[in-house]
């Protein structure tokens, strides 16, 4: 049986524990709270994010870093991406040098605009082999609910990615493979930025020709920072750049979405927040994605609009008219 830890017991990481179980592993969640261990352990359901989730019976709960990640062969991080370095530099003597390090996250750091899986490395001095990425379109709540779904498990380093997807694959839940890590991780932190603006268009009451201009719009931006890196472009076709994009702009799940929506209802980013405890990724993100386009020499239109309204420079209707009635640039349609 392969041994898995899942850093932390969030919507996402308790999913995928439920995906992890199915498929047949050993799973031990790290959740930072007693009370999140205890129902996990003592109800078998993560009753704060996922209630009404039964979790497979090979899933079990800790607080403690040592025994969650003791004798594991992957790895699995998933925790808010600005608070990753802080967290894995804590569990880093924990993880055994065996293990593969497979990043659920999608966000880039503020300040050194890294990616996730260049945190990992940064922190944990391991090598490519060992870092691998999942994303997709997988919405947590669906995946736990086990409806059919595909995902992308990206390694630099094949073989390691082919060992990941069989570790991965159930009934309900089908990964496909990449080497292209960066590509993966790029559509995973831009779709959530075009979840903002998508959001905007439907808080303000905008139909379906605005939202899909802005998906269509949101892929040519995604593509051109990925592949201004060095990424694959068939990547962002597949289920890491246009699946996620299509399904977290569709979904009133969406974590992004719904951030956005509220800002096009006129509410400001800190009234959000304060209302609120759920993540939206992009609305941190999206420096990180400007810094990086920047770094590349790359326009990055969709961002740096949304990053205005995020800040409060503009309102999510000036947002609109901005991008639509700029300049028109030589861009390809
Ligand atoms: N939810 C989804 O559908 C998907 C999410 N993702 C990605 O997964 C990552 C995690 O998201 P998700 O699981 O949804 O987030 P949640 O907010 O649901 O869970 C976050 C988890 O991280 C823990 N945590 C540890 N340190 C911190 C900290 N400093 N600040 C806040 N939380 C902390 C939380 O603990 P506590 O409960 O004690 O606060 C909780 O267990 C994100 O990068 C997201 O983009 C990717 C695909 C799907
Ligand atoms: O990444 C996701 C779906 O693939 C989840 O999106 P949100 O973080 O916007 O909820």
């Amino acid at each position: 049986m392969t041994k898995i830890a899942v850093f932390s017991a969030g919507s996402w990481g308790t999913a995928f524990s439920v995906v992890l179980g199915d498929a047949g592993n050993d799973v031990v969640l790290w959740a930072r709270r007693d009370e999140v261990v205890e129902a996990i352990n003592g109800k078998r359901e993560n009753t704060g994010y996922l209630p009404g989730i039964e979790l497979p019976p090979s899933v079990s709960a800790t607080t403690d870093p040592e025994q969650a990640a003791a004798d594991a062969d992957i790895v699995v991080l998933t925790v808010p991406s600005q608070s990753l370095r802080e967290n894995l530099t804590a569990w880093a003597p924990a993880i055994p040098a065996k293990a593969t390090m497979v990043s659920l996250m999608k966000g880039v750091e503020l300040g050194s605009i890294k990616r996730m899986s260049e945190v990992i490395a940064e922190v944990t001095g391991a090598g490519p082999e060992r870092i691998a990425v999942v994303s997709g379109p997988n919405l947590a709540k669906e995946i736990a609910r086990r409806e059919p779904a595909a995902s992308v498990v990206a390694c630099a380093d094949e073989d390691v990615a082919k060992q990941l997807q069989r570790a991965f694959h159930t009934a309900a839940f089908r990964p496909y493979t990449s080497v292209d890590v960066l590509g993966c991780e790029i559509g995973g932190a831009y779709k959530n930025v075009v979840g903002l603006a998508v959001g905007m268009a439907v808080g303000l009451g905008f139909g379906d020709n605005t939202t899909a201009s802005l998906i269509t719009r949101g892929l040519a931006e995604t593509a051109r920072l990925a592949m201004a890196q060095g990424a694959n472009p068939l990547t962002l076709m597949g289920l890491a750049g246009l699946g996620d994009l299509v399904a977290t702009c569709s979904s009133p799940l969406s974590r992004n979405r719904t951030f956005g929506e509220k800002l096009g209802q006129g509410m400001t980013t800190e009234e959000i927040y304060a209302s609120t405890s759920q993540v939206a990724e992009g609305a941190k993100s999206c420096k990180s994605l400007l810094g990086l386009a920047q770094r590349v020499g790359v326009d990055a239109p969709i961002a740096e609009h949304v990053d205005a309204v995020v800040d409060g420079r503009m309102t999510a209707l000036e947002m609109m008219d901005s991008f639509i009635s700029r300049d028109t640039k030589a861009e390809m349609g």
